[in-house]
């Protein structure tokens, strides 16, 4: 018979009956151009111990699990039940699950069942239903549905009396061995052949049932099968199928022969070859599909994403060394001295900073945020957020800031993209040493040359070993205290003003970066009685401040789920921010609140820096849509879902977190005329999914565009500052609103926001009345969820803020 294109890919062969030769054949050459690196990395962890593989094997571009071969040359010699035992690998090739690359996995059937759960059972491409093979209604309406298989038991064993299927060394296999042996094409090829089957008995009838349910719950076998392209969520499908031609087809030595294995894995693997074969014959659209669906998908090979930036010759100086160190001031002087420059940030706020420092030195810089959009004439020079940098302008200059963050579960993919993809003819990083190893392997990819300078800190961090003794009375003029929530900080404050005579400034992340700054250098400026600082982590990054030691406040936080330790990269990065060169502090010391936090504080301080192995990755909007071509009445939600799902990934990266633009996509779906496009580039506005107000924005500001009717802000203006945490936090909520107007204006056709202006106004008053209200704020915090005050603490006596407390000891 004629065989469909998806059989082209691969076939399993094998010679002589006894031998364990298998040969693999590779038809697909553009196939194996495009794919073969990426499944590279999956290989059988004992291959080279592996007689087999090792001696019999050498199939070099092979675009599916060496597992496979291992499997059908098992098959061939399937009476070795123990080397068919649990430390088989478990390969996920299309797995986004960012695992390691050295195949290291062990989680086998457990694995397994779970794919099933979530996917397999999901949808059923056939059908449009789940299939349970567990339920035991499907059995019998198998068993009703397999006409002349099994028609009625007792017939079936009267004339089982006189069939040669039963016998006495059939008992114990014996005298069926030879089924082991068989090519599985040729077996495939014989029952497909075949009119009808042999009659089964009942007890070998249920024995088969319950060897295909297995199969059918198979991880290692649902896994196997994507070799195939045959999808997870298809795999119960075709199993099904399969298990109705077999029953219809059997022949009496194959069915014996997998009575006597038993509903086992000896027997699955002994199927698998067989079921292949089927899957290539009777399902050529269904692989066709998910291959295209698989290839849409790929994200191996990022590198080869930025043609024009490959055929440069770039050279990449990477500035390594911890915070503090002179990393970025060298960096811009290369940035300031080039004829065309450009700066990467990760904060609006540093972006600003370099465009205002640059400017300021005589040198034209522009700047571009999500946000804004500077234009300063005669300028060459741009200050610009990762997020925005253009892969299409030439510099002579690039400067990408914390390269580090290429690490960032969410926002890492950005990092990754402006280093693979600008077009520069120099490009300094800046950043810890984490990242220094996956650096070096990018550049050896691309074909840049990379340089290294390493720094060291232009004073020691020193540790006092005293601590602040759990008092907060203890605090000095300089001080930095970091907090992990919002909550603490403004406790912190109000316990700091009200025992000392020190006042606090505050630094959080859910600040705009205007009020930020003004916090800032509120602290640093010494002619104020704003002389402590109490900040969140979002201090480790970004400001220049003048802190002479930075004291924390505690060494966990919530983390969303539950408390844990803050991690020694972060407390490295937040404890370096003390002492500054040039600045009145220039010696940098840090300490804790509690005695009981210092050792964990030296201990990250004195790790080494953790080795990155993978960086983030996401796709473009182009591969998305490409992907989203392959199927059909499905969500943008459920799109990202499925990519995330069906995405391959080289081992050097991950794709990044993307439950909070599935949240975005979800609150979407109710507006309707927006085009994928359009929906994919809503999802990546600036907005905090747990505040109802700006959720409700968001949706308001996409159906009026969706309506092709000016996006109108209607949004009442506060006209004070606030006087209590509630108008604060509205404050904060109002901001982000406005801010994520002018981010849509950015990103969308302008004429669609006409009223941008006014956005910029209010978001310049907003900003003004939160650094009015944070001077005077010295009442409690309240909690987002009920806008009730916390609990009243003792009115003298000074306590430490209960709350971290509470929840350490839970
Ligand atoms: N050669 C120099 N001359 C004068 N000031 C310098 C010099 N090098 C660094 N500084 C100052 O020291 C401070 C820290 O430098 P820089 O910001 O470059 O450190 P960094 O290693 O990049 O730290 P981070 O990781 O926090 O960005 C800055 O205020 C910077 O202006």
């Amino acid at each position: 018979m004629a065989r469909g294109p998806a059989s082209s890919l691969f076939r399993v062969y094998a010679y002589k009956k006894n031998s364990s030769r298998i040969r693999v054949l590779l038809c697909n050459q553009q196939y194996i151009t495009t794919s073969s690196t990426s499944f590279g990395q999956y290989h059988h962890r004992g291959a080279s111990q592996n007689p087999f593989l090792s001696s019999s094997f050498h199939v070099p571009n092979r675009p599916f699990s060496t597992n496979l071969i291992t499997l059908a040359c098992l098959g061939l010699i399937s009476q070795r039940k123990n080397v068919l035992g649990s430390d088989y690998f478990h390969v996920k090739p299309f797995s986004s699950v960012a695992e390691d690359g050295d195949g290291d996995v062990n989680d086998n059937s457990e694995g397994g069942r779970t794919d099933l759960v979530d996917l397999g059972c999901e949808f059923d491409a056939d059908s449009g239903k789940s299939i349970d093979f567990d339920n035991e209604n499907e059995v019998t309406s198998c068993h009703e549905e397999e006409d002349g298989v099994y028609e009625d038991f007792d017939s079936a064993m009267a004339e089982l009396d006189n069939d040669s299927v039963d016998g006495e060394g059939a008992a114990n296999g014996e005298g069926y061995v030879h089924v082991a042996c068989r090519n599985p094409l040729e077996l495939y090829r014989e029952l497909r052949d075949t009119e009808n089957g042999v009659k089964l008995r009942r007890s070998d009838w249920v024995t088969l049932t319950e060897t295909f349910g297995v199969l059918s719950r198979s991880g290692w076998a649902s896994d196997q099968a994507l070799a195939i392209y045959i999808g997870k969520a298809f795999f119960p499908t075709a199993v099904q199928k399969f298990k109705k031609f077999f029953f219809k087809k059997c022949s009496a030595d194959v069915a014996k022969y997998l009575v006597t294995l038993g509903p086992a894995d000896a027997a699955v693997k002994f199927l698998f070859p067989i079921f292949v074969e089927y899957c290539l014959e009777e399902f050529p659209n269904e692989i066709k599909q998910f291959q295209g669906m698989v290839e849409s998908a790929d994200l191996t090979k990022p590198h080869t994403w930025f043609p024009f930036a490959r055929a440069m010759k770039r050279k990449i100086i990477y500035h390594c060394g911890p915070t503090n160190s002179g990393k970025t001031y060298n960096a811009l002087q290369r940035f300031m001295e080039a004829k065309k420059g450009l700066y990467c940030s990760p904060l609006r706020l540093l972006a600003m900073e370099v465009f205002d420092k640059v400017n300021a030195l005589g040198v034209y810089c522009s700047l571009q945020t999500g946000q804004e959009k500077k234009y300063i004439p005669f300028s060459n020079h741009t200050s610009c957020t990762v997020e925005m940098v253009s892969t299409d302008e030439l510099y002579d200059v690039a400067v990408i800031d914390e390269i580090q963050m290429m690490a960032d579960p969410s926002r890492g993919y950005a990092w990754t993209r402006a280093l693979l993809g600008l077009k520069a003819d120099e490009i300094h990083l800046c950043g810890d040493p984490s990242v220094l190893n996956i650096v070096r392997k990018i550049c050896s990819d691309t074909g840049d040359e990379l340089y290294e300078q390493h720094y060291e800190r232009f004073k020691p961090l020193v540790v006092e070993a005293k601590t602040l003794l759990g008092d907060l009375r203890n605090v000095r003029s300089g001080d930095c205290v970091v907090a992990f929530s919002r909550r603490e900080i403004f406790e912190v404050k109000m316990a700091i003003e009200r025992y000392t005579n020190h006042r606090c400034c505050v630094i959080y992340g859910a600040l705009p970066p205007e009020t930020r700054r003004q916090q800032a250098n509120l602290f640093n400026d010494q002619d104020n009685e704003f002389d402590v600082l109490v900040a969140s982590d979002a201090v480790g990054m970004g400001l220049n401040l003048n802190i002479r030691r930075v004291v924390f406040y505690s060494v966990s936080k919530y983390n969303g789920d539950k408390v844990v330790p803050v991690s020694a990269s972060q407390v490295k990065q937040i404890a370096g921010r003390a002492g500054r060169r040039g600045s009145i502090y220039p010696d940098g010391l840090t300490t804790t609140l509690h005695l009981n936090d210092l050792d964990y504080l030296i201990e990250c301080l004195k790790q080494p820096f953790d080795d990155v192995k993978k960086v983030g990755l996401f796709p473009f909007f182009e591969q998305v849509e490409m992907f989203a071509s392959k199927l059909q009445d499905v969500s943008l939600s459920q799109l990202l879902e499925k990519f995330g799902q069906n995405c391959r990934l080289d081992g050097s990266y991950f794709l990044c977190r993307h439950d909070h633009i599935k949240k975005v996509a979800n609150m979407l779906e109710k507006v309707q005329e927006l085009s994928l496009e359009d929906r994919f580039n809503f999802c990546f506005a600036p907005v905090n999914i747990r505040d109802p107000k700006a959720m409700y924005h968001l949706v308001r500001f996409a159906s009026a565009y969706s309506q092709k009717v000016p996006v109108n802000i209607y949004m009442g203006m506060p006209k004070a500052s606030a006087s209590n945490d509630a108008e604060l936090l509205d404050l904060e909520s109002k901001h982000q609103v406005v801010s994520m107007y002018l981010w849509l204006s950015q990103h969308f056709e302008r004429e669609n926001f006409p009223y941008v202006q006014k956005a910029e106004t209010m978001a310049t008053d907003i900003a003004g009345l939160l650094a009015e209200s944070l001077v005077k704020a010295n009442w409690k915090p309240e909690s987002r969820k009920t806008g009730k005050p916390m609990p009243q603490q003792k009115a003298d006596v000074y306590d430490r803020p209960r709350s971290l407390i509470k929840l350490k000891e839970k």
